[in-house]
């Protein structure tokens, strides 16, 4: 056997082990899918945000740690990541219908495909910090990974187009500061993805667990 035939046996041999090792991963991820599904009702979302900037971070550390180059452990989870992800969100799409008015919601500035505030890198920060919902790409959550936490649920993603190479991500308000600061009226993604005003005469709001309910429905309906 010459030299070259044993490098490429070697590889082989870790390939196999790589191909065997992300299967299971995969298994565990949709076994995650079905725990969420299972206990969130109609706030499932596959998708967590933060645990995935979490996650790549950490990986990150660990290559750079030894010597690995960080940018494609980036991108490699990324594509890993994504693919679990979209196969779950794909069909879900997000819109407003023609009659409902967005007064009194802060809106930054238009992004398809719903009116939003839209994070830019340069974008200052107490403007985010007043809005209630806003898309953020990927790559610049860094910029706002603790506001994000303490503030703010994800909604969903949103496929950009091709050429930036990015995902962009949207997030809402967190209930209880919908509830102080419209008095009644905002706008939620039911579990379809639609945006609805809602007039919270019709629901019994739960300001401790950030959710609420369809008054005369046992089924939790935001998110
Ligand atoms: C597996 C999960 O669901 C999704 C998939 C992830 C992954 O592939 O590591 C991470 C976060 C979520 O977007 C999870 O929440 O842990």
């Amino acid at each position: 056997m010459n030299k070259l035939t044993d490098f490429r046996n070697r590889i082989d041999t870790i390939d196999g082990r790589l191909i065997d090792i992300l299967r299971k991963r995969f298994d565990i991820v949709e076994d995650v899918g079905d725990y969420k599904r299972l206990t969130m009702g109609t706030a499932f979302s596959y998708i967590d945000p933060i645990r995935e900037y979490d996650l790549l971070e950490k990986q990150i550390a660990i290559a750079a740690s030894i010597y690995m180059e960080p940018q494609m452990i980036k991108n490699l989870y990324r594509n890993l990541i994504s693919f679990a992800n979209f196969h779950e969100d794909q069909n879900l799409k997000i819109h407003i219908p023609s009659d409902i008015s967005l007064d009194g919601i802060r809106i930054i500035s238009l992004y398809y495909p719903i009116p939003m505030c839209y994070i830019s890198s340069n974008f200052a920060f107490n403007n985010v910090s007043n809005s209630d919902i806003f898309c953020i790409e990927y790559r610049n959550l860094n910029a706002y990974i603790d506001f994000l936490r303490d503030n703010m649920l994800y909604i969903y993603h949103i496929e950009e187009n091709s050429e930036k190479k990015d995902r962009s991500i949207i997030f809402c308000c967190k209930i209880s500061k919908l509830y102080d600061k419209h008095n009644g009226i905002f706008i939620f993604a039911n579990h379809e993805k639609q945006i609805t005003k809602c007039d919270f005469s019709e629901y019994k709001i739960n300001l401790e667990d950030d959710c609420f309910t369809l008054l005369g429905s046992s089924a939790p309906c935001i998110f």
